[in-house]
């Protein structure tokens, strides 16, 4: 499905955290939302989401709407539910829900694509934060949607989950022709991982394109307030080095 987002503002009372947002998504590419704490990238994606109120126009087009799956920043979980039923409730269309098959297999199917299969009989309140972020992910996938809207799905796993899952959704996005939309905060992994990137800051685009074009020492400087040195990694994706604050009195 392809995305089309015009005029998107979101305000929360006089509060305004997303202000006059225009952005393109196509199937088949990793779209990368970056940008400083409280830029409002969470707030997009949960207006796209259809989660919170919002101006301006959101339009799916090219697919069935109710095939765009959304995982939110808080994976936190009290329920007794096991990780696979968890993940089974991805499969949910309707109230009347009968479990048939090809539910049963879909869901195993994806904890083991998450390489989370070992965690299926455990009760999801029991599992850590990082685990819990893989079940919530494979409940997105299970569904097998056409489009996806992940707020930050890799900020509590290690270097290892988070390189699986990021190489993962890179390549479901472009083998079943995704629209994927990712916040992330790892710079060094949006520009190895995303197709393009969108810069927030103040609730606004600030600078958007392929990762070369989006992550340059200025962008970041005037989006982060922080001084950087960009380097041309193995692959050719840019590496960004922090170096130190704008604001820091002497250079160490
Ligand atoms: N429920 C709320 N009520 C009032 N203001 C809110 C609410 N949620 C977010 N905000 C404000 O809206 C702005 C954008 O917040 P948002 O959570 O979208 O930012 P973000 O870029 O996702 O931040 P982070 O990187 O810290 O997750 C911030 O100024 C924030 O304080």
């Amino acid at each position: 499905m392809r995305l089309s987002v015009r005029g998107f503002s979101l305000r929360y009372g006089v509060r305004v955290a997303v202000d006059r947002v225009d952005l393109q998504a196509n199937p088949g590419e990793v779209l990368a939302i970056l940008g400083a704490n409280g830029s409002g990238k969470s707030s997009l994606l949960r207006g796209l989401a259809g989660v919170q109120r919002h101006a301006g126009t959101v339009e799916w087009s090219g697919g069935e709407p109710g095939r765009v799956g959304y995982m939110p920043q808080d994976t936190s979980a009290r329920s007794q539910l096991t990780a696979f039923e968890v993940v089974l409730l991805g499969r949910l269309r309707s109230l009347a829900f009968k479990v048939d098959v090809a539910d049963l297999k879909a869901a195993r199917d994806t904890l083991e694509e998450v390489g989370i299969s070992h965690l299926a009989e455990r009760p999801i309140r029991e599992l850590s934060g990082g685990q819990r972020q893989l079940v919530f992910l494979a409940q997105v996938l299970s569904a097998g949607p056409s489009a996806l809207l992940l707020d930050e799905p890799t900020s509590a796993l290690d270097i290892t989950h988070q390189l699986r899952v990021l190489a993962l959704l890179r390549s479901a996005t472009h083998s079943r022709r995704l629209t994927t939309i990712v916040v992330l905060h790892d710079l060094n992994a949006a520009a190895r991982f995303a197709d393009r990137i969108v810069m927030m800051h103040d609730g606004r685009v600030a600078g958007h394109g392929t990762p070369a074009e989006a992550l340059t020492a200025e962008t970041l400087r005037r989006c982060y307030g922080v001084e950087v040195a960009v380097f041309s990694g193995p692959d050719g994706a840019p590496v960004i080095l922090p170096l130190r604050p704008c604001d820091a009195d002497a250079a160490p």
